[in-house]
């Protein structure tokens, strides 16, 4: 198992200040049609959002939640339709001129000419650049120093996500946007990854990421928040968002069935059907539920096929707001109720 498996944030680092570097109140954005009779689109429909220097904070949410149509605006590429934003005290889109040089942004499609190598793309790019790091400097934090003659169309994946990366570091941003940086990227790229992102947060960066990969949110983020129809549904740091879940202890079904009359449940703990011929016990104890099952069935001989305790994750938190309440158990099919336990 390696090492930081359970790590949550990053212990050790200084804790961020107060000093808000985002803040985003009642925001909206509204998406205009031509269609007749059409009030358009509300991707963004009323968000309140904090950001303090030095953190890194994760904006997670399903496929067209509206992450990207409410970084545009934090990042001033957009209007808001309502609301104000503030970077740095300013906005973004107005005073663009004042703020566009202390971030750094790396989107999903950078889009540069495929036929300039990543050298010769890193160069133009810092033209652009009141006070570039050096090209090589930006080349060499990604690990594409060794690739710098090649060209972008020549480049794999993971290394065109690297360049987009050095890109972004380019201004030496004071908050960088990362969005959906390590798509693409194999294992090993995508740990290296992490490791340039702490390191740019131990020099005071602050980061705002985006993310499909809830590991990547577990293991980076100092605080979090999850979109769900254009709307912030739950904030907080990892630990505080996965608290309000339950955690489960997965029994096989074979061994418990004969005895489900008698299964010792805690107040407020329920059993569940799961696909695969499992039961779980949904329990907000995890340790005691456990010891009390255990010691329960040695009483009685029972002995499990299969038993697992499981802490509640990130990935369960975001599945019970992506498919709704009571949908947070993968497989899950239905609670066995006192009826049927005592049948
Ligand atoms: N230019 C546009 N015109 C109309 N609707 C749009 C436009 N851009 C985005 N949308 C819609 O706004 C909603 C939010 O999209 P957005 O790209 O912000 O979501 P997202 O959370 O970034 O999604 P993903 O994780 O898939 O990238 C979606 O329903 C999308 O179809």
């Amino acid at each position: 198992m390696d090492n930081d498996t359970f790590s949550s944030g990053r212990p050790g680092r200084d804790l961020p200040g107060d000093e808000l570097v985002i803040d985003v109140q009642g925001l909206r954005r509204r998406y205009t049609s031509s269609a007749r009779g059409s009030t358009g689109f509300e991707a963004v429909a009323g968000v309140d959002l904090q950001v303090r220097r030095g953190e890194l904070f994760a904006l997670l949410g399903t496929n067209g939640a509206g992450k990207t149509s409410l970084l545009e605006v934090v990042e001033g590429l957009a209007r808001p339709t309502g609301g104000t934003v503030q970077v740095f005290g300013k906005d973004p889109y107005r005073q663009r001129a004042q703020v566009r040089p202390r971030i750094g942004i790396m989107l999903q499609e950078a889009g540069f000419p495929s036929d300039l190598t990543a050298v010769e793309t890193a160069r133009m790019w810092a033209g652009t650049l009141a006070a570039p790091r050096p090209v090589e400097e930006a080349l060499d934090l990604v690990a594409l120093r060794g690739r710098a003659d090649v060209t972008v169309s020549s480049l794999s994946g993971g290394e065109r996500r690297r360049l987009d990366l050095a890109l972004a570091l380019l201004g030496r941003p004071e908050v960088l946007f990362l969005d959906e940086p390590t798509t693409g990227l194999d294992p090993e790229s995508r740990r290296s990854a992490w490791d340039l992102v702490r390191g740019l947060l131990d020099d005071g960066t602050t980061v705002v990421l985006t993310t499909h990969y809830l590991e990547e949110a577990e293991r980076l983020a100092d605080r979090l928040a999850i979109m769900h129809g254009g709307r912030i549904v739950q904030e907080g740091t990892v630990a505080e968002i996965v608290e309000a879940e339950p955690a489960h202890v997965y029994v096989d079904e074979a061994s418990v069935r004969p005895h489900l009359a008698d299964l010792p449940l805690l107040p407020g703990e329920r059993v569940v059907q799961v696909e695969g011929g499992t039961l779980a016990i949904v329990t907000r104890d995890l340790q005691r539920s456990l010891a009390v099952l255990l010691a329960w069935a040695t009483d009685r001989d029972v002995t499990f096929g299969r038993i697992e305790a499981r802490p509640a994750s990130l990935e369960q938190a975001f599945l019970a707001i992506a498919d709704g309440p009571g949908a947070s158990l993968p497989g899950q099919s239905s609670t066995i109720d006192q009826t049927e336990r005592a049948a």
